[in-house]
């Protein structure tokens, strides 16, 4: 099966098009309060909307609140939204009913039946990340081989010098990165973004 790529941390409409142009399958946009590549609804709908009906727009929220999470969404236009936090199931139900949602766990939840509840639903696609998002700092995939989620996407320090070994180890639906891929935060390094997407395809 053929790894989907999500390049995260959207800030422009210019590297919106350079991860697009590289051949990303989705775009992230980060609305986390606190996040450096936190951007707002207006540029990230421009942004999303400048590449076109194929690439997926992710909005990335953190432990905010229900009505934002939906009318940010909602405001800039985006085609599915990713959740971290600690969030209850009926949460999750809840911006599922308006989005396909990709819920964000870390290692340790794998083990929590309450965060695993959340999973089971239709539309919602667990995601792998290391505890603190954004932070670049890649997991520990031998450790994970057996617990890692059937059809979840993993993240966590991934970039073209490692992301075919993850796949490999964990054979994740979907990969998704942001540090590894700045030339600093909030702006693309169009290199390692096109490396990157090549080396997730080659995997
Ligand atoms: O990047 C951020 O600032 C951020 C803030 C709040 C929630 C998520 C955030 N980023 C997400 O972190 C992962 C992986 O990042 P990295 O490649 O390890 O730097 C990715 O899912 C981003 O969407």
């Amino acid at each position: 099966m053929t790894v989907r790529v999500k390049v995260c941390g959207t800030t422009s409409v210019h590297d919106a098009l350079l991860s697009a142009g590289a051949g990303a399958d989705a775009l992230g946009f980060i609305f986390a309060p606190g996040s450096k590549r936190r951007v707002t609804p207006e540029v990230a709908r421009e942004a999303g909307l400048a590449v076109g009906p194929v690439v997926a727009r992710v909005g990335v929220f953190l432990n905010q609140g229900l009505d934002e999470v939906l009318r940010t969404a909602e405001a800039a236009r985006m085609s599915a939204v990713q959740l971290h936090g600690d969030l209850s199931s009926l949460y999750v139900r809840e911006v599922a009913r308006y989005h396909p949602v990709l819920r964000v766990l870390r290692p340790a939840d794998l083990g929590r039946e309450d965060m695993l509840e959340g999973l089971s639903l239709p539309g919602v696609t667990p995601m792998l990340d290391a505890p603190e998002p954004g932070s670049g700092q890649p997991l520990d995939w031998a450790a994970l081989r057996d617990l890692f989620p059937a059809g979840a996407w993993l993240a966590g320090g991934l970039g073209p010098a490692n992301v075919a070994e993850a796949v490999r180890v964990l054979r994740p639906a979907g990969v998704d990165a942001v540090s590894r891929l700045e030339a600093r935060a909030g702006v693309k390094d169009p290199e390692q973004v096109r490396a990157f997407v090549q080396a997730a395809r080659r995997a």
